[in-house]
């Protein structure tokens, strides 16, 4: 080797290598690979496992670093996604966990129950409670306030279905026993009662004139299964029967002759509904046998009497007349007024004739404004005018039926005036020279509620009776009766200038009043202003 060249020279290669010891050189290499150890970067330790204190898989890190951003290397994208639909689960399940509180299925009884069972155990075990041993210890005079088991009253007794009142209520409710109930029943009926008596009498208090009292406004039906009186409510005005009421069954009945004077009194100028109206309910009256209501069917011009007659008809059979509880007026347009409730009002109606007539057979049913009735209504009448023993179990064959209306008017007025014109008296008008007429005009009229229904085609009706229009001398007379009413003498004068200011027709010959008697005692308030 030349000199002044130096060469790097292995130790190894060194002559002193074969002097070193091999333990030497063990030992020197085990601290090299100590050292080497010491110095290589420590991986740190997972949170994991120390959290779990045990080493956890590889997929554990990649909660922590899914990205590999701490390792690097490729990004496992499957281990990603079943990682997220892990944590979308565990999500769901926390939610419902604060959502939802587990059914136990314990119900509040249970809870003493198992106070209950522990105490009555730890007495058999023979564990006392310190409270409960002090609660215990009681001196002599304790003793002598102490009630036997036997009469003792525990009001803190429960049972299941008190509790379970109680959670509803709040009051518990305490078993009085049968007869208590039944006397709070029977006292809660007697209010009620007491309630609906006040009631009616209200409705008696505001009854106006234009309302009779016995509208069927209500549809109160007569009980017929129980007595009436018994918790009938107080009438004000209790009704007097006559003398003698005419009720089915009494041997005694109202004179024809009383009818007859009434009506040659108080009814003007209308000879022919007198005459019908005389004999038909007369007859229909004394007869014991009827094969069907009577059904009288009044017609024509407004204010010619026709609810008057209905008026004495009533008043001939029952003292109360009109008032009277087994007099029933009904008015179309008042009771009937919505086309629309037809179904209700028929059915309320029939209840209504079939209630009555059940308490009284010879109930009167008066039905005004008859061409304004709806046909339907008419048609639901109609079973109650036929020829049935019963119907239901009810005979409606006493009772009677008017029916009231402004239908034919026109046909009667003509026949009237052909009369008057021929130079003939008025009374000379036979029945047999209008009541043809009359049912064919108010059978063809369109607007009747009649001509809709088969009334007249069955022949339900028994009489059709005509009302003459009134002429001048009649409306003086029934301004002298109301004058007499009143309780003033007969001024003659006045009663004349009453009778011109009323309006007549035809416009030539101005021969019947356009009102009849309906008006004329509103004009005689003008000159008795009192
Ligand atoms: N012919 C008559 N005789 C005596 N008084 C009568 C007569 N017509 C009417 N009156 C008197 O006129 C009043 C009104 O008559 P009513 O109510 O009976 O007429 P109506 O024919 O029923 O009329 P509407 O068709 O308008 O109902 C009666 O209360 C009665 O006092």
């Amino acid at each position: 080797m030349r000199p002044g060249k130096t060469f790097r020279k292995h130790r190894g290669d060194s002559d002193s290598d074969s002097d070193e010891d091999p333990e030497e050189v063990r030992l020197k290499l085990e601290e090299t690979k100590e050292v080497q150890s010491l110095r290589r970067r420590p991986k740190g330790v997972s949170a994991v496992a120390l959290l779990v204190g045990e080493k956890v898989q590889e997929e554990t890190t990649l909660v922590d670093d899914p990205f590999n951003i701490n390792t690097g290397g490729m990004v496992d994208m499957k281990k990603i996604k079943e990682r997220n639909k892990d944590r979308i689960n565990e999500e769901e399940d926390l939610n419902l966990g604060t959502s939802f509180s587990a059914e136990t299925n314990r119900r509040d009884e249970d809870a003493d129950m198992m106070k209950y069972i522990e105490t009555e155990l730890k007495k058999r075990k023979g564990i006392m409670e310190n409270e409960e041993l002090k609660v215990k210890l009681k001196n002599a005079e304790d003793c002598l306030y102490e009630l036997p088991e036997s009469i003792r009253v525990s009001s803190a007794k429960k049972t299941e279905e008190m509790l379970s009142n109680q959670m509803l209520s709040g009051i518990p409710e305490v078993d009085l026993g049968i007869d208590a109930k039944i006397k709070n029943i029977i006292s809660t009926e007697d209010a009620k009662a007491r309630l609906l008596a006040e009631q009616q009498n209200k409705k008696k208090d505001s009854e106006t004139s234009f309302v009779p009292t016995n509208m069927a406004v209500n549809y109160v039906q007569h009980n017929r299964f129980y007595h009436e009186e018994l918790n009938a409510p107080v009438r004000r005005h209790k009704e007097e029967p006559k003398t003698r009421p005419l009720r089915v069954g009494d041997t005694e009945k109202p004179e024809p002759e009383t009818l007859q004077k009434d009506l040659d009194s108080k009814l003007f100028g209308q000879h022919l509904a007198k005459k019908v109206i005389l004999n038909a309910v007369s007859g229909f009256i004394s007869n014991p046998k009827t094969k069907k209501p009577l059904t009288l069917s009044l017609h024509g011009w407004t204010g010619t009497g026709k609810n008057f007659v209905s008026k004495i008809i009533a008043e001939h059979i029952y003292e109360g007349g009109l008032n009277s509880d087994y007099v029933h007026l009904f008015v179309a347009t008042l009771h009937f007024p919505h086309a629309g409730n037809i179904t209700q009002y028929k059915d309320q109606l029939q209840l209504w004739i079939r209630g009555n007539v059940s308490a009284c057979a010879r109930s009167i049913f008066i039905f005004d404004e008859m061409d304004k009735m709806h046909a339907g209504l008419i048609d639901a009448i109609k079973p109650f005018l036929d020829y049935y023993d019963l119907i239901d179990g009810v005979s409606y064959q006493k009772a009677i039926f008017i029916f009231l209306s402004n239908a034919g008017a026109e046909r009667i007025t003509d026949i009237a005036l052909d009369f008057w014109r021929s130079g003939k008296q008025r009374e000379e008008i036979k029945l047999k020279d209008v009541e043809q007429a009359l049912s064919v005009s108010v059978f063809n009229n369109k607007n009747s509620g009649f001509w809709h229904s088969s009334l007249i085609d069955r022949n339900l009706i028994d009489y059709f009776v005509p009302f003459l229009p009134l002429e001048y001398k009649h409306l003086k007379m029934c301004i002298r009766v109301e004058m007499k009413s009143r309780g003033y003498e007969v001024d003659e004068e006045i009663v004349t200038r009453v009778a011109e200011e009323m309006t007549f027709f035809p416009k030539e010959e101005r021969v019947f009043s356009d009102k009849g008697c309906k008006t004329v005692y509103t004009k005689l308030d003008y000159y008795y202003d009192d």
